[in-house]
Order: structure tokens, then C-alpha cells, then sequence
């Protein structure tokens, strides 16, 4: 799936992917007062008000970006009838042609990871038959459990030809907390083992990427591997460092636009060949229709507003690359 995706990144132009994080005050009202005369003030109202909006943004981006993440809690608010809509939404995209990362940031002790692993990228055993659940193309996942958390996610993704984007350094303000901090190299994850005396104070960030570049070596597609990294663009400098630790690793950029993220910080995410990474925006695209800079298009016509903030951060990211 990963050479799938540098293909798409590459006929689009676009290294972007739209965050589908529906909120129901981004939901313009002619979609909420359909959904809700059909199906009350209910969760199943919310659900098909969230589908509906998301369709919508989908048929207005479809073929200008390569891919889109929807974000799992956005959905899980409305308990089932928001995981249907999630599900609805993950298999309209794969129609339309898009790359689906489920980011779902899941990680937990080995048989847990593999339930998650089987119900997202996989298919599930019932009886003599086999399932796919949500059958995304790409999980987002959490290391903090370490390697035996993730390793039931790389199994699933080398048998199915899926791939993982594994968080790194995050973008909001207190990841510094737990990621930052120095500690010993030798705490070292997979076995490795550095005498005492080599010891050296690394922030924890830098030592999850180089598992993460590890495991990337084993386990490449053509050109990169299928297991990516998360780094946020509210983090250049780290962007910076961490690129050069996992040079074969794509790297899930967020951050970008509502976060504070622009064009200029991102360069560093990328490669000398253009390719490496790709940066999400999600409010930023789908709620741009109540941005002023978009706001003429009016909530009647926010797909177009959305098609339109994605040009323009198409524009924003290859201006900055080709400057640098
Ligand atoms: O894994 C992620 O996608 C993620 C990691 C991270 O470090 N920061 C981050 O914002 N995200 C997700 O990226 C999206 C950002 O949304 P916007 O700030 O609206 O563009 C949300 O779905 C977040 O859950």
C-alpha cells in the first residue's frame, strides 16, 4: 500500500492528507436538519449527518489529494451509529479511490494489539469463514507499550500489504513531557544492548525513531518502508533530526493550518527526492467554509470551500520545497 500511495502522491502533486474529524458545529445546518427530520435529535441523526457531510468533502477532493485519515474518536462519540458512519466513510473513499489511514492510535499488550490489528488492517476468523472488520489501508499506532505492542500490527500489515504510521514526536504542546526527556541509549527497545559506559542522554523521541527506522529497514516496499512514523509539524527542528534517522520511513505530518503549521516548517519533513512525507490538515480543510478567507463560498457549498483550501496548501507546500 505504500507503493500505492508515493503513486498517488506523485500524480496528484499533493502530499496531503485530509483529516476527516467531523464535528457536528462544522456540520452546516441544511445537512443536520435533513439528517435530523429523518432520524430525530438521535446518534443515528448524528451518524448520518456525519456521513453526509463527509460524502461531500469526499466528492469535492476525491481526485486532488491522495489520501485522507479519518480520526476514529470523531466518530466513536456517537457510540454505534458513529462507527457506522466511520466504516461507511472508510468504504466510500477506497471507491473513490483514496488511500484510507485509519487513525485509530491504538497499541496495547501483544494479544490485545492483535485484535486491533486484525479489526482494522486484517480479517477475523469466524468459524470456516474469514472477515475484514474496518479494513483500512494504514493504522496510526502507539508505541508506549513497546515493540511486542507493535509488532502484532507488522505481521498483519506484511500479510495483508498494509502499513503502520507509529508516533514518534507528537504535535500538541505538552508532547515534550514524556517524549523529550533524555534518557540512556542502552534503554534500549528490541534487545540491543550498549554497555554502560557508551550510555548517552537522548531524548525518548530520537530513540522510538530509530526503532521505528529499524523495523522500517525490515520491512520495505520499492523505495520506502510500509512502516511510517508520526511527527508534528509544530516541531520543525525535531522534524529535522528524526528525518534523518529514518530516511526509508514516511512520515504522517499533522499539525498543518489549525495546529499552527505552515508550508515553511515542513521542508525538513521531506526528503532530497520530494518524497517522505505527508501532512495532514484536518479542520482546516473541512471546516474551511467558516475560515474568512473562504467564507463566500457559504455553508451551501463548503465541499467547494474545502477543494479550495486544499489547492491552496497544495500551493503553500510546493512553494516552500521548491524554495529551499
Ligand atoms: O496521529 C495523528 O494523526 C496525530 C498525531 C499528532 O501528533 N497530532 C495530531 O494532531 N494528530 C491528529 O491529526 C489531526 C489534526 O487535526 P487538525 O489540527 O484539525 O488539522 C487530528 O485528527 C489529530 O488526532
Amino acid at each position: 500500500m505504500i507503493n500505492q500511495l508515493i503513486t498517488k502522491i506523485k500524480e496528484t502533486g499533493a502530499p496531503i492528507v485530509v483529516g476527516l474529524d467531523p464535528m457536528l458545529k462544522f456540520v452546516p445546518e441544511h445537512i443536520t436538519k435533513r439528517a435530523y427530520a429523518e432520524l430525530g435529535e438521535t446518534l443515528e441523526g448524528a451518524g448520518e449527518a456525519v456521513w453526509q457531510y463527509n460524502k461531500t468533502i469526499v466528492d469535492n477532493i476525491y481526485d486532488v489529494v491522495p489520501a485522507v485519515k479519518p480520526q476514529i474518536a470523531m466518530y466513536e462519540q456517537f457510540g454505534i451509529p458513529g462507527l457506522a458512519a466511520f466504516k461507511k466513510t472508510v468504504d466510500y473513499c477506497k471507491q473513490k479511490g483514496l488511500v484510507v489511514i485509519g487513525d485509530i492510535k491504538r497499541g496495547d499488550i501483544g494479544s490485545t494489539s492483535e485484535a486491533y490489528a486484525v479489526g482494522h488492517l486484517g480479517k477475523v476468523t469466524v468459524g470456516s469463514k474469514s472477515y475484514y472488520g474496518f479494513d483500512e489501508d494504514f493504522a496510526t499506532v502507539n508505541p508506549y507499550l513497546g515493540s511486542d505492542g507493535v509488532k502484532p500490527f507488522i505481521k498483519v500489515c506484511k500479510e495483508e500489504k498494509k502499513g503502520l504510521f507509529i508516533l514518534v514526536k507528537t504535535s500538541n504542546p505538552s508532547s515534550g513531557e514524556f517524549q523529550d526527556r533524555l534518557v540512556k541509549a542502552q534503554a534500549a527497545v528490541d534487545g540491543q544492548d550498549v554497555s554502560q559506559g557508551d550510555a548517552l542522554d537522548r531524548p525518548l523521541y530520537e530513540i522510538v525513531g530509530e526503532q521505528v527506522a529499524r523495523w522500517g529497514e525490515e520491512h520495505m516496499g520499492d523505495s520506502y518502508s510500509y512502516i511510517g512514523a508520526v511527527v508534528g509539524a509544530t516541531y520543525p527542528e525535531m522534524g529535522k533530526i528524526l528525518r534523518k534517522i529514518m530516511p526509508k520511513n514516511y512520515i504522517l505530518v499533522p499539525g498543518y493550518g489549525a495546529q499552527g503549521g505552515k508550508g515553511k516548517d515542513l521542508v525538513h519533513f521531506f526528503n532530497e527526492d520530494g518524497l517522505g512525507a505527508i501532512v495532514n490538515s484536518s479542520r482546516g480543510i473541512i471546516a474551511a467554509y467558516q475560515q474568512e478567507k473562504y467564507a463566500f463560498f457559504g455553508p451551501e457549498h463548503f465541499g467547494e470551500a474545502s477543494r479550495e483550501a486544499v489547492l491552496d496548501m497544495r500551493k503553500d507546500i510546493a512553494d516552500a520545497l521548491n524554495s529551499r
